[in-house]
């Protein structure tokens, strides 16, 4: 039985009466399933459908269509049960202000019936860098630390399923190590483990397999080494002030004075170079590497938009919609 289930999932976010937004398909027909152990990692550009998917997950929103089980146990009609099996770590930071951290987590556990869990608290206390801050006030604590507690606060049941949406947006890289340090522990114990981050090279490091969502629906889902095989093999880079000749500006990825320019292989490394200089193109530290994954999510972003973002919707659709 898998970790997670995703099946067939449609959100359709209704009508906004007061500004005359239309409905808007947020996901479109999502199916996959996460097997117990994975780590798992969703990807997606701003506004794909991520957090969506995941408030479906946690029981926030409801699906407009299909189903999410959590080791067999549907979100809708078993909640308490899927629940039990997940740690959700939310995107935003909510906390209550006038607990301790201690007592927050004192308090988490009472919502699942933990009353004696006290040494696993001090467990996660140390193992997220929070030890010393154990007695201190929430309020009093930094964007970060606040960011450890509720990371914390979603393993205090010890769940086998723990999720976590975009962890280490805007975190120094010091809780970034703490928190996969930690996460990859207890994947390695056998926890699955569902990611979503706009960091590339963290999902590359730390993710077996992928979902890449795009406009609501899944355009990518592979192990994360079959993806980089099939990706464009190399990368050429430099750093230049001058403009690109139009045969290479349509390719390019600039970043500032950095270009990147996509390759299959030495032949067309060649090729670029050579329309460079013609161009009389001024290339300092060239440097050519293999893909990677933000080469490949780009690669398969810049693609033909296959779902329906804002699509005219059908008559059903807007029935489910109503009543979402
Ligand atoms: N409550 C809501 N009502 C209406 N539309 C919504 C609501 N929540 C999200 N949306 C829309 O649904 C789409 C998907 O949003 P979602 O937040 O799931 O994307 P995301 O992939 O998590 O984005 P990000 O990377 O920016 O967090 C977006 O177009 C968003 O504007």
């Amino acid at each position: 039985m898998p970790a997670l289930s995703f099946q067939s999932i449609s959100k359709v976010y209704p009508a906004s009466g007061k500004n005359g937004a239309p409905p808007l398909k947020a996901l479109d027909d999502v199916s996959f399933d996460i097997e117990e152990g994975e780590f798992f990692g969703l990807l997606g550009p701003n506004g794909a459908g991520k957090t969506t998917l995941i408030s479906i997950l946690a029981g926030l929103a409801r699906a407009t269509a299909g189903a999410v089980k959590v080791h067999g146990f549907d979100v809708q009609t078993d909640f308490v049960q899927a629940r039990r099996h997940l740690g959700i770590v939310p995107q935003e930071l909510v906390f209550d202000p006038f607990f301790t951290v201690r007592e927050a987590l004192v308090f988490q556990s009472g919502y699942f019936g933990l009353h004696h869990n006290g040494p696993w608290i001090d467990q996660l206390l140390e193992g997220l860098g929070l030890a010393d801050k154990a007695k201190a006030n929430m309020r009093q604590l930094s964007g970060g630390m606040k960011r450890r507690v509720l990371v914390a606060q979603a393993l205090v049941h010890k769940p086998p399923v723990i999720v976590l949406d975009e962890p280490t947006a805007g975190v120094d890289v010091e809780l970034r190590q703490t928190l996969w340090h930690f996460i990859a522990g207890l994947n390695r114990q056998g926890h699955t483990v569902l990611l979503t981050t706009h960091y590339l090279e963290e999902a590359e490091a730390l993710c077996n397999r992928l979902a890449m969502l795009k406009s609501g629906r899944v355009i990518a889902l592979e192990k994360t080494s079959v993806l980089l095989s099939n990706a464009t093999a190399n990368v050429l880079y430099f750093k230049t002030d001058s403009a690109l000749p139009p045969s290479l500006a349509g390719l390019a990825r600039v970043t500032g004075r950095i270009v990147a320019l996509p390759a299959s292989g030495p032949a067309e490394i060649e090729q670029h170079l050579a329309q460079l200089r013609q161009a009389g193109v001024n290339a300092e530290d060239v440097e050519i590497r293999k893909a990677d994954l933000e080469d490949v999510f780009i690669e398969l972003m810049s693609g033909p938009v296959t779902g329906r973002r804002t699509a005219t919707l059908t008559e059903a659709g807007l029935a489910d919609a109503a009543t979402a």
